[in-house]
This record gives C-alpha cells, structure tokens and sequence, in this order.
C-alpha cells in the first residue's frame, strides 16, 4: 500500500484531500496529532483513531497524542487531578495498542496550555468567534449541551489553538470534531498560523446497532476480559445481509483487517469448514451473498479482537 493510500484508508472525510497531496511532495516528516479527553474506559471507538496514527506512523508522519486534561476539565468530566490520573493510564493502553513509544510525542494540556502566548492567543480567537459559532462547534463533543457552561465555549478556542501551538500540518479526530476543526481552519489564518488539514474517522455505533452510550455498555473496551468479549460480541447487533450498520463487521473493517494480512473464519467441517479472506471488501460480499452466518463473523471477531488486546493486558497488569 502506498503512503496516500494507508493514509486513506478507512476515513470518512479528509479536508482537503488537495491541500494532503500537497503536504506529501512538500514534507518528508509531517506532524498530525489526535487529542483524547481522558477517559476511565478506552474502547473501540478511541482505538480507531489509534489505528489511523499508527497508520500515518508508518507513512513516516511524526505523531504528538494530546492528553487533554484541561480539556476535559472544562468539559465538566472531573477535577484537574482526577483527569491528569487518567490521562497516565490512557498513554500506557495507546502504547500497548501499537502506537511507537520513542517516536510518539505525548503532551499533557496542563504542560502547556496555562502559559502567556497560548492564553492570549485563545484570547485573540475569543474575539473572532461568535458565542453561537462556539457552541454550535461544541454539540457532538459536550456534555449536557442543554445547558453549557463558559468553559465549554472556551474548550473548541483553545482546541483551534492546540492545533497552532503544537505546530502541527494534520488534526485527526471522529467526524464528531468536525465542526470545532471547521472553527480552526477558518480562523487560524488570521491570527498568523496555518491552516491545520483534517482528517476524520468514522464514528462507530455500539454493539446492539444504536449509539455508543457508557450508559449502555454497549462497547468493547480495552480492559475486558476474554469471556466478556465473547458475550458482547455473540449477542451484538449483525442482522444478515445489513452493511451499513453492523458492528461486527465494522470491527473487522476498522480493527482486524487493518492488523491483520488475511483474516480466517472458522467453522466446522459440517458448516463449509474454514475461509480465508484477504480483504474487507472480500468478507463483506460473502456476508452479503450469505455464504457466510453471523454466528461465524462473531466467533471469529471475538478470537481476534481478543488476540489485540492481549498484549494492551499483559501491557496493563
Ligand atoms: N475534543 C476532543 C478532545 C480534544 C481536546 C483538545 C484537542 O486539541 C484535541 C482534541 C474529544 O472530544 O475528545
């Protein structure tokens, strides 16, 4: 594969595609960066995105991974200690997820937001961006938006000016970011720095096909055991013939396939015995053709899913 097609690989958007092609014959070594609240749970969800660094890692780009402290904080998810705690046990899961401990950069918020020249410069941004801009930017990424305080329209500011101070050319995010990466690209000019090209992932639905919810537990996150996996996935949401939203084959699309060469569903003899695919698209038309059950893509996702976070487990024991 090459660098521009790893780099695509299972985006949902990239602004502008133009604007990377450019950035490629420019730079040998660009920089991207993705920014994590801290979070007790890192699931799947978070886990794509870490796969999109590790694939722009092996297309030579130098990664910085945000731990947004402060972030959350505003955000109202807890106290400046309790999220810094977290932050520590999110770094050790991204560095056992794959992601190349000597060649990625991991900056606390809390190192570097409070200083002079980054506060001025939310302070400069502050001015240009309505307070509708900067909430509407905040719907997909705040909580209890009904009601949202000052520091939830202060949090996309100074996401704008991460992506300036940590002099990065590329924001990954969930497409979810959208709207805060817009606010930085229209406004970043401005005030002096470049305009950050974005890159977004997917957001994937929970297991029983409806949106993600911790309220739900309906997600795979890196500290289940074994057992809990084969009970998610083997109740989980893979109606016959359905695509587009069905999370057992998302997994093996953003998660197994990318690891993974070629990928074996195995079943007994009396079923058709094991099959080999060697890509997504492969598994897919089988699925759709239905020469393959769902009961076979859920066993099979679980051993392999499992297999991927043996490593974060023994990383994290
Ligand atoms: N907004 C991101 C977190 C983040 C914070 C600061 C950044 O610079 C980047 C990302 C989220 O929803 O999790």
């Amino acid at each position: 594969m090459d660098r521009l097609e790893l780099i695509k690989r299972n985006v949902q958007e990239i602004v502008t595609e133009g604007e990377l092609e450019e950035l490629l014959n420019k730079k040998e070594a660009p920089r991207a960066y993705v920014g994590y609240e801290p979070s007790g749970k890192i699931h799947m969800g978070h886990v794509l995105t870490v796969n999109k660094l590790i694939d722009l890692q092996k297309a030579g780009f130098e990664i910085t991974v945000l731990l947004a402290d402060v972030h959350a904080y505003l955000n109202r998810k807890g106290t400046l200690e309790e999220v810094r705690k977290i932050a520590d046990y999110n770094k050790r899961c991204f560095i056992a997820l794959g992601l190349d401990k000597e060649k990625t950069n991991f900056v606390y918020g809390s190192d570097y937001q409070l200083g002079a020249e980054y506060m001025l410069n939310v302070l400069k941004l502050s001015r240009a961006v309505t307070l509708n801009r900067a909430r509407r930017s905040m719907d997909e990424v705040g909580r209890a938006m009904d009601d949202p305080t000052v520091s939830q329209m202060v949090y996309p500011l100074m996401q704008a000016i991460d992506i300036a101070m940590l002099g990065v050319d590329i924001a990954v995010g969930g497409i979810d970011q959208r709207k805060i990466h817009m606010l930085a690209r229209e406004n970043l000019k401005n005030l002096g720095f470049e305009t950050p090209i974005c890159i977004h992932t997917p957001i994937l639905l929970g297991l029983d096909g409806t949106k993600m919810a911790s309220s739900k537990e309906n997600f795979i996150s890196v500290d289940d055991t074994e057992e809990e996996i084969y009970k998610k996935l083997k109740k989980a949401y893979c109606k016959i013939g359905d695509t587009e939203e069905n999370p057992i084959l998302a997994l093996f699309r953003y998660h197994i396939f990318p690891r993974y060469e070629t990928v074996v569903i195995e079943r007994p003899e009396k079923f058709g015995g094991n099959i080999t695919y060697m890509s997504y698209e492969e598994m897919e038309n089988a699925f759709v053709a239905e020469s393959v059950h769902p009961m076979d893509l859920k066993n099979s996702a679980a051993k392999y899913i499992n297999e991927i976070l043996d490593t974060v487990r023994k990383v994290l024991l």
